[in-house]
Parts: structure tokens; C-alpha cells; sequence
């Protein structure tokens, strides 16, 4: 047999034999394909918990760091079950900046909590409402009317009255020792609360009682209660029976809120803002309340809940970042010379700190981001909700699930800064990052405001506030630690997350002149 003739009979056999195995492979093949195309993600990696519980009983009470333990396991996109609930943590700039700017619309939506949804009258506010058009709307008198430049400009001699009160008072008691943390929390409160009521000084109830005090003591519980973990949210079947009683303390504390907006707004009403040279938020919103403008009509409880914003928002955060501010210069001598010659130059030693000095100093302003770096007042963001399921490149994130954004984690990344870990104010100075690195959060890299539509909207207050603050203390006085006092950078995670232990330092006035310290 030549070859041609083998090679005819065997090739005609070979597809006899080949053309079902080719339908076969072809049919594999279509299967495959058909299954890669069509098959949804996996669920990100994530620790094993126990069956019901989930990985609740694992959690340090640092969530943020724990979180970032994980992370260094399973990833920068994990998931964890607490509870009922499926949670995600997004531990990278590319995950974080999908969800704030590219799924936005996805993930726009707050995780809210029983107490949370308690205290901002049912979600009539900017952080926690679900309707859209609510949210811009409400967002918009905000930003564009409470807190526009013109209102803040006007409303700057409150502001500079409550904090020359404050550093009056640290002089009154200088050579002893001050909390740091308090101190500028009743700064911030009495700044906010003026800035509320307007310029029609403290607010006083029909019964002749101090309002302002009573209004102070309900901040300091419900920001206790905020920051409780609450089993009715991990748990929702709970719910009814509020096992720890914290929505029995909340609706008490709500209660004394409520007693204390419906006095101050029967009060306005009767005061009117006529010929008011300041104001406040309250008589803006009265107005925009009792307003003929539809598009921008609001709820009395939506007015209530806008001032809780700002209460809450405003002053566990600027008081905290005061602490850390002054806990990292006490720890670095140098750096704290470096912010005094920059006061006693811009400021000079015959006045103090006015508002209209604070753009002139660039090293604090490198302080305050570099405190802001290290020490983000909300390290996990406001965590989120997905409003429907969506992918993150090879992972499905579900409906429902609440999102974490572990920004502590990003922001001391060494991948991205150098010597992370040191306070270096310095690194935001030179010329390159100056402008790379703002309070919008336009880089993820450094987003302690958050990022996106639904970032912080009290910057350009939390911009003056914070700073006026920090900048008032630390011309005013020089601070050392009480001899043989512990001191430590040790984080406490809560509603915001503080020092673990209180600065404790002792004042001693700084400006020649004693007079200074009394000019209101
Ligand atoms: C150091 C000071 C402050 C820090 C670090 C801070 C941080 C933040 C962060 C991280 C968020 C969530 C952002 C997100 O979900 O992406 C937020 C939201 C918000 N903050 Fe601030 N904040 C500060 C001061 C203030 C002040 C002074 C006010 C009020 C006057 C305020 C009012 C708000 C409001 C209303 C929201 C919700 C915005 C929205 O949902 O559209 N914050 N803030």
C-alpha cells in the first residue's frame, strides 16, 4: 500500500472518529464559556465566623484597626458577617474611590443605626435620609445658605466671643491642669450653639432655667449613646425588646432636644430677625420654613434635624482633632517651635489669633492635615449601604451590605507615604502635595472629610472653627505635661475616635501683655 492510499483509508476513518470528539470539545467549550460569562463573582475573602454571631466575638474594640489587620490577610476588599449583617472593608484607594465616585449612586445611602435613626428625627437630616431629592435639597440650604462665606463671615464675631471666653477662662486657671479634650469641646459647642441661636445671646426657658447648660449636658449623653454598639442593629429580631435600654435613654435625651428647639423657636418667632445683625441658623431656617418658596419648603422636623447636624457633626470632631493636634506637638518639641515662630510672626505678641490671620499660617495648616493624616476623627467614614448588588472587579458586593471605608488604614499606608507613622508636617508643604492635597477628598489617599457628593459638608466651618481654636490655644499659652504624668498616643474608637487617655497639660500665658487675655 503507497502512502497516499494508507493515509486516504486512515484519514477517512480519523473522521469517523474526530467529528463527534470535535462536538464534544466544541460543546465543552460553549458550556465553559457560557458559565464564565453568565456566573456571578464570588463574595469577597473574609475571616470564618461562628454560626450566628458571625465575627462578632473576634472584634477588638479598635474596629479600625482591627480591620486592618484583616486586611493584610484577605485583602483590600473583604467581607465579614456581624450578626445578621454581611459587612464589606475597603482597605485601598482604588476600592474606596469605586464606591465613592465611580458607584456612587450605589453606594450614596447611610448604614443607619436605631439610635442614629432616633436622633436625626427619623432621618429628616442630611446624613441619614433615603430620598435623594430630600438629601439635595436639605444639602443645598446647608452649604449654599447656613454655611456660605457671606453667613460665616457675619457670623465670626460669635464664633471670636465664645473662644476669647474659653481662653479667659485657661487663663484664670493657669499653673493648673487642663483637659485638652473638654476644653475644646465646650469651645466648639458654645461656638456652634451661638452661631444657632444667633446673636441674641445664650438661650433661657420660660421657667427662668439656663437652656444652654441643659442643652450642653444632652450633647455629652447622646454622644455616648451614638457610640454604643447596640445589639438591636446586628440583630434586628432584638430589636422590640432594646435589650441594653439605649433606645430608652435615647427617646429621654430626644425628649429634652425637642423641649429645648420648641422653646428656642417660639422664642425667635417672637423676636423675629429683623435688624439682627447675626442671624443665626435657626432664624434662616424659620425662614426658609415659613417661606413661599416650595422647592426649598422644609419640615419642622427637618429643621430640628439640621441643627443636630450640625451640633453633632461640628463638635466631637473639632475638639478631637484640637487633642491630637496638641498631643503631637507636645511629643515634638521642634514642630511646636516651628508653629510658635510662625504665630508670633504672622499674629505678633500684642494681639491674639483673629480669624483673618488664619489663611497667613501654612505651617499649621500642615499641622492640622498632618493631624488629620494620622488621626482621622471618623477612621471608617460614615459606613454605607449598597442599594443594590454590583461587582468590584472578581467580587459581588450584595444589596444591603454595609460598606466600611478604612481610611485610618489608607492614610498610613506606606505605599503611598513615606515614613508613614511619623508626624511630619512637612510633607504637605512642599510645593507638589500643597495642592494636591485638600479637605475634598479629590485624592483618596487623604480623604479625612470623606469624598464625593456626600462628603463632609461642614468643611468651611470645621475650616475656621478647628483652626481658630488650635491656632487661639497654642498663641496664647505655652503647655507642658504635669510632672510625672503618663502620656501616650493610644486610640479609643467611638462615634469619633479619641485619645484613649485624655491630654492633661498645664497652661502657662505666653503674651506679655495679661491685659490681652481679658478683650473680648
Ligand atoms: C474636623 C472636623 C470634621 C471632620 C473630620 C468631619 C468628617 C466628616 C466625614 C468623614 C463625613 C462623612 C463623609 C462621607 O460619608 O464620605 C462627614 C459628613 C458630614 N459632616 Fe463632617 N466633619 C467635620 C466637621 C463638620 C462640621 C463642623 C459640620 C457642621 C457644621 C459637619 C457636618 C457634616 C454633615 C452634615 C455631613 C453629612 C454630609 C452629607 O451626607 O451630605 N462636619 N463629616
Amino acid at each position: 500500500m503507497s502512502l497516499i492510499s494508507f493515509w486516504s483509508v486512515d484519514s477517512n476513518k480519523l473522521n469517523q472518529i474526530s467529528t463527534p470528539i470535535l462536538f464534544i470539545f466544541l460543546f465543552i467549550f460553549a458550556l465553559l464559556w457560557l458559565r464564565s460569562k453568565f456566573r456571578r463573582p464570588s463574595l469577597p475573602p473574609g475571616p470564618r465566623g461562628l454560626p450566628l454571631v458571625g465575627y462578632l466575638p473576634f472584634l477588638s474594640p479598635n474596629l479600625h484597626h482591627n480591620f486592618a489587620d484583616l486586611a493584610k490577610v484577605y485583602g483590600s476588599i473583604l467581607k465579614l458577617h456581624l450578626g445578621t449583617k454581611l459587612c464589606i472593608v475597603l482597605t485601598s484607594p482604588s476600592s474606596v474611590n469605586e464606591a465613592l465616585r465611580h458607584q456612587e449612586t450605589i453606594f450614596s445611602i447611610r448604614d443607619t443605626t436605631v439610635v442614629a435613626l432616633l436622633s436625626s428625627y427619623g432621618g429628616s437630616d442630611i446624613v441619614f435620609t433615603q430620598d435623594e431629592n430630600n438629601w439635595k435639597k436639605l444639602r443645598k440650604i446647608f452649604t449654599r445658605k447656613m454655611l456660605s462665606k457671606s453667613n460665616l463671615d457675619a457670623s465670626y464675631s460669635l464664633r471670636r466671643q465664645e473662644v476669647r471666653k474659653v481662653i479667659k477662662g485657661v487663663f484664670e486657671s493657669a499653673g493648673t491642669p487642663i483637659d485638652i479634650g473638654k476644653l475644646g469641646f465646650v469651645a466648639a459647642l458654645k461656638s456652634v450653639m451661638a452661631m444657632t441661636w444667633g446673636g441674641s445671646g445664650g438661650l433661657i426657658g420660660v421657667d427662668g432655667t439656663d437652656l444652654d447648660a441643659k442643652f450642653r449636658e444632652a450633647v455629652d449623653e447622646m454622644m455616648v449613646l451614638l457610640a454604643t454598639p447596640n445589639l438591636s442593629d446586628l440583630f434586628p429580631v432584638l430589636g422590640r425588646f432594646d435589650l441594653q435600654g439605649v433606645v430608652r435613654k435615647m427617646k429621654k435625651v430626644m425628649c429634652v432636644f425637642d423641649e429645648i428647639f420648641n422653646s428656642a423657636i417660639e422664642e425667635q418667632r417672637k423676636r423675629g430677625g429683623n435688624g439682627m445683625e447675626n442671624r443665626g441658623f435657626l432664624q434662616f431656617l424659620l425662614e426658609i420654613m415659613e417661606g413661599e418658596d416650595s422647592s426649598e419648603s422644609i419640615t419642622e422636623n427637618n429643621l430640628k434635624a439640621l441643627l443636630m447636624d450640625i451640633v453633632i457633626g461640628g463638635t466631637d470632631t473639632t475638639s478631637t482633632t484640637v487633642e491630637w493636634a496638641i498631643s503631637e506637638l507636645i511629643k515634638q518639641p521642634n514642630t511646636m517651635n516651628k508653629v510658635i515662630e510662625e504665630l508670633t510672626k504672622v499674629v505678633g505678641l500684642n494681639q491674639m489669633v483673629e480669624e483673618f490671620h488664619l489663611p497667613k499660617l501654612n505651617f499649621l495648616d500642615a499641622v492640622v492635615k498632618e493631624t488629620l493624616r494620622l488621626h482621622p476623627p471618623l477612621p471608617l467614614l460614615v459606613p454605607r449601604t449598597s442599594s443594590q448588588t454590583t461587582t468590584f472587579g472578581e467580587y459581588t458586593i450584595p444589596k444591603g451590605s454595609t460598606i466600611y471605608f478604612n481610611i485610618w488604614a489608607i492614610q498610613r499606608d506606606p505605599k503611598v507615604w513615606d515614613n508613614p507613622l511619623n508626624f511630619e508636617p512637612e510633607r504637605f508643604l512642599n510645593e507638589s502635595s500643597e495642592n494636591l492635597y485638600d479637605f475634598t477628598g479629590n485624592r483618596i489617599e487623604f480623604c479625612p472629610f470623606g469624598s464625593g457628593k456626600k462628603s463632609c459638608a461642614g468643611i468651611p466651618l470645621a475650616k475656621r472653627l478647628l483652626v481658630l481654636i488650635l491656632a487661639s490655644l497654642l498663641h496664647g499659652f505655652e503647655w507642658k505635661l504635669p510632672e510625672g504624668s503618663k502620656f501616650d498616643m493610644e486610640e479609643k474608637f467611638g462615634i469619633v475616635t479619641k485619645k484613649l487617655n485624655p491630654l492633661v497639660t498645664i497652661p502657662t500665658p505666653r503674651l506679655p501683655n495679661l491685659e490681652l487675655y481679658n478683650i473680648m
